[in-house]
């Protein structure tokens, strides 16, 4: 059995998610969900979501955007997970069903609260739109922070520290000032670095390459940090999902400077990937902020990108 469900990730002002707790007697019962249901024969994805929404809450969704598609085998039943995030609604929220109702950080959900396949959902909770990858001046570091604060003054609020040229001691000072500068103003830096440097440096996470990734064979770093990788295929992004990683980039979408040999999946490409992923996606490569929602048409989590954000 094959079914497809919509689902809506409910915002509050504060970014708190609505949640649901199903009756005991249904499949994952005593659970708690993002509210939704089956989509029916003919129906697009905005207007399920939009009638389910109004049977089981009551509400009228007014702007919602995609936010993650998860495919789950429950060995019973195969679902698609159709994750919309909605901004904006009228009405207030009641449990028609009489359904319990809790709003929820995404940083406090405990995933073993939720059916086995809302953990990457959870995760895409708790992911910005946007991932900046650092760029030039690692060299000169008050160049650099003073380029990280402007980024971060924009609104980036996940930064990937990429400085390969640096020693080992000149890349650990910079992590150091760095993780420093985005504590500041509540972001979140990943290191992009062997693992045995990362473990030195205060981090809020850890960025592997694909090489450091098909080599591992269980996730690193300590159980409340992020831990993501860069992917260029199918096979990168199944082990990525398989070590339970929390984001995968995943690259290069359009022709990019960095890597001007590799050939671009384009955005047909990405979709096409993307669908099998089972964790939350950025596109990568050639790609900036306006990008973004063609990322999320796309399947994905937003975009990541050094020229497109790190400032000039
Ligand atoms: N709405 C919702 N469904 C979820 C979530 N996570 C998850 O695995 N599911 C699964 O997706 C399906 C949702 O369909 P539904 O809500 O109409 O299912 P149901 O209880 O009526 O199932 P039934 O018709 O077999 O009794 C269920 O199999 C449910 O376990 C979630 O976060 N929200």
């Amino acid at each position: 059995m094959r079914i497809h469900v919509m689902a809506g990730a409910i915002a509050d002002v504060d970014g708190r998610i609505l949640v649901a707790r199903r009756p005991d007697h249904v499949h994952q019962g005593g659970l708690w969900e993002f509210p939704g249901g089956k989509l029916e024969p003919g129906e697009t994805p905005e207007q399920g979501l939009s009638r389910e929404l109004r049977e089981e809450l009551g509400i009228e969704v007014e702007a919602s955007r995609p936010l993650i598609r998860i495919h789950h085998d429950y060995g019973d039943r195969h679902v698609l997970l159709d994750v919309h995030r909605v901004d904006a609604y009228s009405g207030t929220p009641v449990g028609r069903e009489g359904q319990p109702l809790a709003w929820e950080r995404p940083d406090a959900m405990d995933a073993a609260r939720f059916p086995a396949a809302d953990r990457p959902i959870i995760n895409a909770l708790r992911l910005p739109e946007r991932l900046m990858i650092t760029g030039e001046d690692p060299t000169q570091p008050h160049v650099f922070l003073a380029r990280l604060e402007r980024a971060l003054a924009d609104g980036i609020r996940l930064v990937q520290l990429r400085a390969h040229r640096l020693s080992d001691d000149a890349f650990r000072d910079l992590a150091t000032r760095a993780y420093a500068v985005c504590e500041q103003v509540g972001a979140r830096l990943l290191i992009n670095r062997g693992l045995d440097v990362a473990g030195q440096v205060p981090r809020h996470g850890i960025h592997l390459g694909s090489g450091q990734l098909m080599a591992l064979s269980s996730k690193p770093g300590c159980a409340d940090e992020l831990v993501g990788a860069s992917c260029h295929d199918l096979g990168q992004l199944t082990r990525a999902a398989e070590l339970g990683l929390d984001y995968a980039l995943l690259s290069p979408v359009k022709p990019t400077l960095s890597h001007p040999d590799a050939a671009p999946l384009g955005w047909d490409g990405f979709t096409a990937l993307v669908e099998q992923a089972a964790l939350p996606v950025y596109a990568l490569g050639g790609l900036s902020a306006s990008d973004c929602a063609e990322s999320f048409r796309r399947g994905g989590q937003g975009i990541a990108a050094i020229r497109g954000l790190w400032p000039a």
